[in-house]
């Protein structure tokens, strides 16, 4: 696969950005109709014994059959819907490959939150691609490289965006949403994958 839109140009991974992926209003029509049709659901999470509530709300689609987990938790996918079905079709364009499944992600406000991890569930394969859409208030995006503290990068992801991590990316990266206190608009994030087994 070739990177033309290295931006930044992060050492160690293959992260590639396209700031203007779907234009304002076609994005501020998908942010609301997502809003509206997505079945959120809040997951728990178990930290040393003591569950919490996840700090967003999220769903999964899929093809039929297909169930991912992450954290202990296990999803049953939602069948695409149309819209789910369109944009899904506009990301394998760019990405130049399919997806399968979409975690779906809400962040209602700043203290929405997605902690520091790497999407390298063994379902993935080797080197999993992520193709990730935003919608909706821009966020910072964080990465950080496993060994060289140097390499940290943090960039906003705009609304109607799309981040595409491929290669090596999940094994030589973390990444994050971090809280903020600043009083802000919700963000609705879609990551395309492939689970492979
Ligand atoms: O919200 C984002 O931009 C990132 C989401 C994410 O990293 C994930 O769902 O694995
Ligand atoms: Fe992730």
């Amino acid at each position: 696969m070739f990177f033309p839109n290295l931006f930044p140009k992060i050492p160690d991974a293959r992260v590639e950005y396209h700031e203007d992926f779907y234009a304002f209003a076609k994005a501020e029509h998908l942010k609301n109709t997502l809003l509206e049709e997505v079945p959120w659901r809040q997951n728990k999470i178990k930290i040393f014994g003591k569950e919490y509530d996840e700090p967003r709300l999220t769903q999964l689609y899929g093809d039929e059959g297909i169930s991912y987990g992450y954290s202990g938790i296990d999803f049953a996918a939602l069948p695409w819907s149309e819209t789910m079905k369109s944009i899904k079709i506009d990301v394998e364009k760019v990405a130049k490959m399919t997806f399968n499944i979409c975690l779906v992600n809400l962040y209602r406000d700043g203290k929405d939150s997605n902690g520091w991890h790497a999407d390298n569930e063994k379902e993935l394969g080797e080197n999993p691609v992520i193709a990730s859409v935003s919608l909706g208030q821009e966020r910072f995006f964080h990465l950080r490289h496993n060994h060289n503290k140097e390499w940290r990068f943090k960039f906003q992801l705009h609304h109607g965006s799309l981040l595409i991590m491929a290669g090596q990316t999940q094994h030589t990266y973390k990444h994050q949403i971090a809280k903020t206190a600043r009083k802000i608009e919700p963000r609705i994030n879609l990551t395309f994958r492939k689970v492979v087994m």
